[in-house]
C-alpha cells in the first residue's frame, strides 16, 4: 500500500460548485493515492455524485482546484479528464443494449480493416480487458441487454479502464446487485488496486465500503467531513459522522454555518 506521505494521484482542494442557489459542494477537499481504495460516503444530498462528476471532467468548478500527481489541472469537458488519465463509471453505465458486450467496450475507438470494423480484433481485445482485471463474462459477442446488473457493471468498469487510466471513478457500482454480483465487483476493484490504480468509489453500501476501501471519506453538506482507515475504525463513527451525530474535521464555524 502506497503511504499518505506519497503524492497523491488525484486531489481536490477546497472545491466548491453551486446550482442558482444550491450549494452542492462547499469547500470539499479530497486526496487518492496510487494503489489504495478510496470509499466516500454520505447522505443523499451530501454532494458526492457533483464531487464525482467534477473529478470526471462532466462540471467545472466555481472555486478551488484540482491536482493530478501534485500538477494543477483544469477540465473543461470528461475528454480532458479521459486524456489525464481518469476513468469514470457513471451509475448510469451508459451501455447500449442492442450492441454486444465486444462493440459496447470499443465504442469510439472500433478497430477497422479497411471500410469495415474488425470483428475479430475486437473481440480479442475485449477478452484481454476483461481477462486483464480478471473479470468472469461468458461472452463478449452477448448483445449487453440480455446481461445481468453485475454483468454491465463490470462491462462498464472494463470500458473505462481500457485506456490504461491510473485513476478510476465509481459512482454506486453495486447498487440493486445481489450479493454474488457484489462481490464479483468487489474482486475486480481490489484487482485494480493490486495494478496500482486510485480507485475511488462511492457507495452507500457500508459492509462493501468497508470490506474494499483502504480510506472512507465521509461527506456531509457538501465537504468532507472526515476520512478515516477503513481497518479498525468503528462502523458506528463512520455512520454518526454521515449523520452528524459525530461533528468531524470541519471547523466549528463551517459547521455551525451549514
Ligand atoms: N444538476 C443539478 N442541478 C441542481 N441541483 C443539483 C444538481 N446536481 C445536484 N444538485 C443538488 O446538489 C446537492 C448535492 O447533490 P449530489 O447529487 O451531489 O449528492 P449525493 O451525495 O450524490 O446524493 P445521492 O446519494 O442522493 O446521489 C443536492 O441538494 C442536489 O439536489
Amino acid at each position: 500500500m502506497s503511504g499518505n506521505t506519497a503524492t497523491p494521484a488525484l486531489e481536490l482542494r477546497s472545491a466548491s460548485k453551486s446550482f442558482g442557489r444550491v450549494a452542492a459542494l462547499l469547500g470539499a477537499s479530497l486526496s487518492a493515492h496510487r494503489g489504495q481504495v478510496l470509499g466516500i460516503v454520505g447522505d443523499n444530498g451530501a454532494g458526492k455524485s457533483t464531487m464525482l462528476k467534477i473529478l470526471s471532467g462532466i462540471y467545472s468548478l466555481d472555486s478551488g482546484s484540482l491536482l493530478i500527481d501534485g500538477r494543477g489541472v483544469v477540465f473543461n469537458s470528461p475528454k480532458d479528464a479521459r486524456d489525464a488519465g481518469i476513468a469514470t463509471v457513471q451509475q448510469d453505465l451508459a451501455l447500449v443494449e442492442v450492441l454486444d458486450v465486444a462493440t459496447n467496450m470499443a465504442l469510439g475507438s472500433l478497430p477497422r480493416k479497411g471500410l469495415f470494423v474488425d470483428r475479430a480484433a475486437m473481440n480479442q481485445q475485449a477478452r484481454q480487458v476483461l481477462d486483464d482485471i480478471k473479470a468472469t463474462v461468458g461472452s463478449v459477442t452477448m448483445p449487453v441487454g440480455l446481461l445481468s446488473g453485475g454483468q454491465r457493471q463490470i462491462i462498464a468498469i472494463a470500458r473505462a479502464v481500457r485506456l490504461n487510466a491510473d485513476i478510476v471513478l465509481l459512482d454506486e457500482p453495486t447498487a440493486a446487485l445481489g450479493v454474488r454480483e457484489t462481490a464479483h465487483v468487489g474482486e475486480i476493484i481490489d484487482e485494480l488496486k493490486r495494478q496500482n490504480k486510485a480507485v475511488v468509489c462511492i457507495s452507500h453500501d457500508m459492509e462493501f465500503v468497508f470490506e474494499h476501501s483502504d480510506v472512507i471519506a465521509v461527506m456531509r453538506l457538501g465537504r468532507v467531513v472526515a476520512t478515516r482507515p477503513a481497518s479498525g475504525t468503528p462502523r458506528e463513527e463512520v455512520i454518526g459522522l454521515i449523520t452528524g451525530a459525530i461533528a468531524g474535521e470541519v471547523p466549528a464555524e463551517i459547521e455551525g454555518a451549514a
